[in-house]
């Protein structure tokens, strides 16, 4: 026990905590907590935990991996020096750090943000923890697609740029052709099966994942950023034939039509949206598996599969 002048008495753990909060004080944690307090946006909670690090080391760039996609500080750039750390609580992996500075990592540098990092652990699991929620808020639970309301997002974010960079953007509204009869003639899973053989191949189509929608039932959107009318033409094309060529869509005679419609640079006002949902209304009502761009001329680009005809003039006939 130790007593202080103002005549206080303290035990050896009351001194321990003591030494850790000027340590703490020291590596500005104290103050680091109550900034990541303020948010629970992944980015911006990087951002206020790299401008305290680099308190203790000044640092070029930093870089966090989590399952929900990668971070990087604002600003971060290559720096002669690299430093790794993982962020664990509980023993959960919440994710991954990567420092770089132009100055060595020393050990001392490196026990002072292992202490930084561990006042970042509770806000980093709530963020990411909102994260996931709004993520999940914002996905087609069947195919892990977009779902209409990012899509809504997305879509007035996308129009936004264009119109600032003057970049052309393209939309395509897709629906399935004859997708009801295989709920009523295979049952409502193998229904499920095909929704989800669109989605595979509209992600082998494009890569970038974040433009691929699904509205609900069988109609899809992808959203297709700094893509001229010919490039969007032709991913619209090579989508088509993938639905086309799909065994499980082949067995049941699946096939799709899409709407097109797109924005030049110098043609701003339009409302796409509208646009491609006419070019897609074309496409359906003039013999369905065609690609129709806007101006609703019709281009009979990828021919419907004789089957897909076939099945709709029996359904037509039986109805
Ligand atoms: N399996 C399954 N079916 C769904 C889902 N959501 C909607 N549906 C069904 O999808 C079908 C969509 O109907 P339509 O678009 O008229 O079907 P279609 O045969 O493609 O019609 P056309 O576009 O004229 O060729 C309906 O039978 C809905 O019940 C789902 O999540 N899973």
């Amino acid at each position: 026990m130790w007593q202080d002048t103002a005549g206080f008495n303290f035990s050896s753990a009351d001194l321990a905590l003591d030494s850790q909060l000027h340590e703490l004080a020291d590596t500005g944690a104290i103050s680091l907590i109550s900034q990541l307090q303020t948010t629970l946006d992944l980015q911006q909670q990087l951002d206020i935990f790299a401008m305290h690090a680099s308190r203790i080391l000044p640092l070029t760039a930093l870089n966090l991996r989590t399952a929900q996609g990668h971070f990087a500080a604002a600003g971060s750039m290559a720096g002669q020096h690299q430093y790794h750390t993982e962020l664990q609580l509980e023993q959960h992996l919440l994710g991954q750090l990567s420092y770089q500075s132009n100055h060595p990592f020393s050990s001392l540098v490196q026990r002072q943000l292992l202490l930084l990092e561990s006042e970042w652990l509770y806000a980093l699991r709530n963020a990411l923890l909102v994260n996931r929620l709004q993520q999940m808020a914002l996905k087609d639970p069947l195919t892990g697609l977009g779902n209409r309301r990012f899509f809504d997002d997305s879509y007035s974010k996308a129009i936004q740029l264009a119109k600032r960079h003057q970049q052309p953007f393209a939309l395509l509204l897709l629906d399935l052709d004859n997708f009801k009869q295989v709920n009523d003639l295979s049952g409502h899973s193998t229904g499920d099966q095909v929704l989800l053989a669109v989605a595979d191949c509209m992600r082998e189509t494009l890569r970038a994942t974040d433009s691929l929608f699904r509205f609900g039932g069988d109609e899809f959107a992808l959203l297709l950023q700094d893509q001229d009318a010919d490039h969007a033409e032709l991913i619209a094309c090579r989508l088509q034939q993938k639905i086309n060529q799909h065994p499980l869509l082949n067995l049941h005679q699946v096939g799709c039509s899409i709407g097109l419609a797109w924005l030049a640079a110098e043609q701003q006002e339009r409302d796409l949206f509208h646009q491609a949902d006419e070019a897609l209304y074309q496409a359906k009502t003039t013999g369905k598996g065609k690609v129709a761009a806007e101006r609703l001329s019709v281009k009979g680009l990828s021919q419907p599969r004789s089957g897909i005809n076939k099945v709709s003039a029996s359904l037509a006939a039986a109805s």
